[in-house]
């Protein structure tokens, strides 16, 4: 069995979450920055959103990000808590930015150097693109006092509508980041065990690996209790997506790039769970319709493509594990001992049962929150770009196909 370069790796003791407790805000240094940020979530009020004529009151407001002081990036570098901060304030500044001009706006949207500088250095130090990912909305949005109980030990540090169910929003997924953080360590073991053929045990953590599985489809689920479905469709979602956007830089040059915004689909612990399980390239596959996104020509696959949005580092282990999963499926399937390999099999799949509810689950959730709301009448441009319950229902099938048999 080759063995995976990064079994030392920390992601299996702490998952992906940043190890240091998140800053709610920056350094005095950066003040205009986080000045800036809380101006516009002032501004906005409790009733305002994105419209076709454009946020009330916010010309002002971009007219000060036009003159903000160019600060420098340099010393965040050393300090991972405020480099984090920095990052989050810098792409909801841009998100308000580009959502609070009237549309449809002249397109590609032009972004003034005094932000977008500052925000692609800190995003190429991190190995992120420009833009607000999950990243940024959940990973680096919330802190907690230690292992989080229950929602309300999860403290979100920036929200761009101000509603209590755009917090309950993050809150879900920020438990869903913490409570996955479980799944890593039983990665390992299963790694061990697996490497020194020990199959007996690899069923007893893959049913542990289950069981974390089903903890995060209940956690997804209680969205509904604080999230109200009109709220998330109307004031919440409308500031997730990105866009094509103009970039200017130093020396009065610019740069024309295209990106989506912030989605669940660019959850690390997620992906990793493909990858170990070694259904990726079943979940991973090009399909057309919402493949065809951005219109680049690339047939890259719409999960493969969210990677673009993990951090460098998460990036490169995922494709590790992507590895040793295809591995680990073969050993199964190869084993000498018949009898012991269809009860790992079925250890296996009732992982890969676990992964079809949270995604049934999600569908589900998905239906509630998109597509009623379509229905109702409203315009709709996705929580990253479109509603694609027939894209998330395509996903849950190939993850179905993974089973062993
Ligand atoms: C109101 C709640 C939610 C809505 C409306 C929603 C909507 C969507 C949509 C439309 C997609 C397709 C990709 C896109 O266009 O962005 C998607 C993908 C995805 N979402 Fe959600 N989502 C919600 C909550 C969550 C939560 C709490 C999680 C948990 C981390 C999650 C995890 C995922 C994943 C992993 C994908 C990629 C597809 C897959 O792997 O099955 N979503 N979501």
């Amino acid at each position: 069995m080759t063995r995976l370069q990064s079994i030392s790796s920390p992601y299996f003791e702490d998952g992906f979450l940043p190890i240091q407790p998140a800053v709610s805000r920056l350094p005095s240094q950066w003040d205009a920055w986080e000045d800036i940020l809380s101006e516009a979530t002032s501004r906005l009020g409790f009733d305002l959103s994105p419209s076709p004529e454009g946020i009330p009151g916010f010309e002002e407001w971009r007219d000060f990000v036009h003159k903000m002081p160019l600060l420098p990036t340099q010393e965040l570098f050393d300090d991972p808590p405020v480099l984090l901060r920095a990052r989050q304030v810098l792409t909801f500044t841009l998100h308000f930015y580009i959502h609070s001009l009237p549309k449809p706006s002249s397109t590609p949207i032009h972004v003034p150097s005094s932000l977008s500088v500052p925000l692609r250095a800190v995003s190429d130090h991190l190995g992120l693109p420009p833009i607000c990912t999950y990243s940024d909305t959940i990973c680096y949005n919330y802190s907690t006092p230690g292992f989080a109980e229950s929602l309300e030990d999860l403290t979100i540090h920036s929200t761009f509508s101000s509603t209590p169910d755009e917090v309950h929003f993050y809150r879900i997924q920020a438990m869903i980041e913490h409570r996955g953080t479980r799944a890593m360590p039983l990665m390992k073991s299963i790694i061990s065990a697996v490497d020194s053929l020990y199959l007996q045990l690899v069923s007893t953590y893959l049913d542990q690996l289950a069981s974390v599985v089903n903890e995060l489809t209940e956690i997804l689920l209680n969205i509904r209790t604080d999230c109200d479905p009109a709220v998330f469709f109307n004031r919440v979602r409308v500031w997730f997506p990105g866009g094509k956007l103009v970039y200017g830089l130093e020396g009065g040059r610019s740069v024309e790039e295209e990106w989506m915004g912030s989605s669940a689909a660019q959850s690390s612990i997620i992906q990793a769970l493909d990858a170990f399980l070694g259904i990726e390239p079943l979940t991973h596959k090009p399909q057309e319709r919402y493949d065809a996104r951005p219109s680049d020509g690339s047939k890259m696959a719409f999960l493969t493509r969210m990677r673009l949005y993990l951090p460098a580092d998460h990036r490169a282990f995922l494709e590790d594990l992507n590895r040793f999963g295809q591995q680990m499926r073969s050993l199964i399937l190869d084993h000498p001992d018949r009898e012991l390999a269809a009860e790992t099999m079925e250890a296996y799949n009732r992982v890969i049962e676990a992964m079809q509810k949270f995604r049934s689950g999600h569908i589900r959730i998905v239906a509630l929150y998109v597509t009623t709301q379509q229905r109702r009448g409203e315009k709709s441009t996705g929580t990253g770009g479109t509603s694609g319950v027939q894209f998330l229902k395509s996903i849950r099938d190939q993850t179905i196909k993974g089973k062993m048999d």
